[in-house]
C-alpha cells in the first residue's frame, strides 16, 4: 500500500506483520520472544515481497499422474539480501526462510550517539566491515535493517551499494521507520522503494523512535 504523498515508500499491511510487530514492541517481551519475533517478521515480509513485487510465470510440469501447468516465482535465484549488523541478523533469518537461495551482504554500521545528532538531525555513522556479493542488473536486492530512525545508518548503506551497480529492484526493507528517516532516504535515494510495516509519530531527542520498540540491538542480542 502506497503511503501518501510519498511515492516511494509502502506499507506491508499482512495482520501477522501487525500482529508480530505489536507484540515485539511490548516492553515485557523478553529477549527470546524479541529475537523471535523479528524472525518471523523477517519471513512475512519476504512472502509480502514476493507476492506483492515479483511475478510469477508459467511451467509446464510432470505431477506423477500427468503433464500439468504450475506456477514459479521469477527471480528467486537472483535475490541479494544486505544485513546491517547488526539488528537486521535476526531479522534476516527470517527473510532467508522466504529467499533460502539469496545471495548475501553484509555491512557492519552503526550510529555514533555519543557525537550526537548534527545539524541537520543526521547521525555520524561507523563503517567496520563491508561484504557486498556482486550485484546484476537482474538482481532483486533487499536491504534490511528492523529500524530506520534518521535514515543515516541506511543513506550510509546505500551509498556504499549504490555504486556497483543498478538492479532492476533494490528494496530498503523495516519493521519501524520514523518519518524523518523515510524522508532522508527518499530525498537521497528517490529510485530506491521503501517498504515498512510501520511508520511512527516521530524521534525523541536522542534519535530513538517514538513509540518504537526501543533498541532492537540491545533487545535481541541481551546487551543491556
Ligand atoms: O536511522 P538511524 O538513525 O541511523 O538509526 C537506525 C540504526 O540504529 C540501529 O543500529 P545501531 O546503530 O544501534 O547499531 P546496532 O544494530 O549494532 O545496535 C538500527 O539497527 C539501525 O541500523
Ligand atoms: O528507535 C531506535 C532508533 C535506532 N535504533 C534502534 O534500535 N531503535
Ligand atoms: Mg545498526
Amino acid at each position: 500500500m502506497p503511503i501518501e504523498n510519498r511515492e516511494n515508500a509502502y506499507l506491508i499491511t499482512h495482520a501477522l506483520a501487525k500482529d508480530t510487530l505489536s507484540r515485539i514492541r511490548d516492553v515485557e517481551t523478553e529477549q527470546v520472544s524479541f529475537r523471535k519475533g523479528l524472525v518471523k517478521l523477517g519471513r512475512i515480509c519476504g512472502y509480502e515481497i514476493i507476492d506483492g513485487r515479483m511475478e510469477t510465470e508459467y511451467v509446464e510440469l510432470e505431477t506423477p499422474l500427468e503433464t500439468t501447468m504450475g506456477e514459479r516465482v521469477r527471480g528467486l535465484d537472483d535475490v541479494v539480501i544486505i544485513n546491517v549488523l547488526r539488528a537486521a541478523t535476526p531479522f534476516v533469518e527470517g527473510l532467508l526462510k522466504a529467499f533460502p537461495r539469496a545471495r548475501q551482504g553484509v555491512i557492519s554500521a552503526s550510529r555514533d550517539e555519543e557525537a550526537g545528532r548534527g545539524e541537520d538531525g543526521s547521525f555520524p555513522i561507523t563503517v567496520d566491515y563491508v561484504k557486498l556479493p556482486e550485484i546484476h542488473e537482474e538482481d532483486t536486492v533487499i536491504v534490511a535493517d528492523p529500524m530506520l530512525a534518521t535514515g543515516s545508518t541506511m543513506c550510509t548503506v546505500l551509498d556504499h551499494i549504490d555504486g556497483s551497480a543498478d538492479p532492476e529492484n533494490l528494496f530498503v526493507l523495516s519493521a519501524v521507520s520514523a518519518p524523518d528517516g523515510l524522508l532522508r532516504v527518499d530525498e537521497s535515494f528517490p529510485d530506491i522503494d521503501l517498504l515498512t510495516v510501520s511508520i511512527d509519530d516521530r524521534l525523541d531527542d536522542n534519535g530513538f523512535i517514538v513509540p518504537g520498540l526501543g533498541d532492537a540491538g540491545d533487545r535481541a542480542f541481551r546487551t543491556t
